[in-house]
């Protein structure tokens, strides 16, 4: 005998209740934990997860919430202003988003496309909460034959150092647009000026082909094979205009011999950039990744 009741087929089903994850930075002090989990609660609201971090050397608290509506006619907008004066007492950097709220993502990709074929998957199988608003590539369409796009939008936009700023006004009004809030460099090997790198400072991640801050720029499975190295890696990092120089997010590293050449770097360096691009541009859309400084907090389950 099931201990479940059998499910009213008549009843209609009770709507998803929501999550909201608040992402908050500030100098730390006494009393943070106590005053945001005590106000979430007066304003009819249980946390469901918690975690913080005190960054010693700049001396700041970080703090990310999970939390959901309990009382009737809890309202997020009104706890968002009431919230704002308790944000300003703590002079708190702060966001707060919906978990049906889904990241509107731009992904960009040059001729090498396991990246984006790996994104597309996962986003697929409902592993990446997220919405992708296109695929943008400075290669044309058929290089990806055996990509199926299902019906996100491709945008072919081709660039030569004559015309690379006016191709860069194509991928901003792309992201404008498309209302794009993430845009993700899926192995797109062009160089942004400093000009859009800046006006995408937290919300462009790049997917660096070896364990930085090791082997930047050009062909680092090329430079890790002269070096003779015995690991070779991956970096996740947000773009900034200093090449592969921004905060990273998430990397990984697979033993490799001297018996290996640079093919094979590359071969085995594919399945280390995919599965960290995909934790890394997960861990943004989840809301679990805030910027301090130089590098991240990265609040992973
Ligand atoms: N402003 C930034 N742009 C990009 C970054 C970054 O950190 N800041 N990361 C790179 C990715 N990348 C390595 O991961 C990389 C891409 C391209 C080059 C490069 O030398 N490109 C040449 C052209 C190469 C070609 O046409 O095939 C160039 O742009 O002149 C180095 C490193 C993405 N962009």
């Amino acid at each position: 005998m099931s201990k479940h009741k059998p499910a009213n087929k008549s009843a209609p089903a009770a709507p998803p209740v929501e999550i909201y994850y608040l992402l908050l930075t500030c100098p730390n002090r006494p009393g943070i934990i106590a005053r945001v989990a005590s106000h979430i609660f007066e304003c009819g609201f249980n946390i469901a997860d918690t975690r913080q971090f005190d960054e010693e050397d700049t001396d700041r608290f970080f703090m990310r919430v999970e939390f959901n509506p309990v009382r009737e006619g809890a309202d997020i907008e009104a706890w968002k202003a009431s919230f704002s004066v308790l944000a300003d007492e703590y002079d708190m950097t702060w966001r707060v988003r919906a978990q049906s709220q889904l990241s509107k993502v731009l992904i960009l990709v040059s001729k090498f496309d396991h990246c984006l074929a790996d994104l597309l998957y996962r986003w697929r199988i409902g592993e990446l909460p997220m919405e992708i608003v296109g695929v943008a590539s400075n290669y044309p369409r058929e290089t990806f034959p055996h990509l199926d796009f299902d019906g996100i939008p491709f945008h072919y936009l081709p660039v030569t150092r004559e015309t690379k700023m006016e191709q860069e006004a194509q991928i901003w009004a792309l992201v404008q647009q498309s209302h794009a809030d993430l845009l993700v460099l899926a192995r797109y090997m062009q160089i942004l000026s400093d000009g859009l790198a800046a006006k995408l400072v937290g919300r462009c991640i790049n997917i660096h082909h070896s364990f930085l801050p090791g082997f930047k720029g050009a062909r680092p499975y090329h430079q890790a094979h002269a070096r003779g190295v015995k690991v070779i890696g991956a970096s996740a990092h947000y773009v900034t205009a200093e090449l592969d120089e921004g905060p990273i997010i998430e990397q990984d590293v697979e033993r490799i011999s001297h018996h290996h050449r640079p093919d094979d770097l590359v071969s085995k360096g594919r399945d280390i950039e995919r599965r960290v691009l995909a934790r890394a541009v997960r861990y943004h859309v989840e809301n679990r990744v805030v910027i301090n400084g130089r590098k991240t907090i990265v609040f992973t389950e």
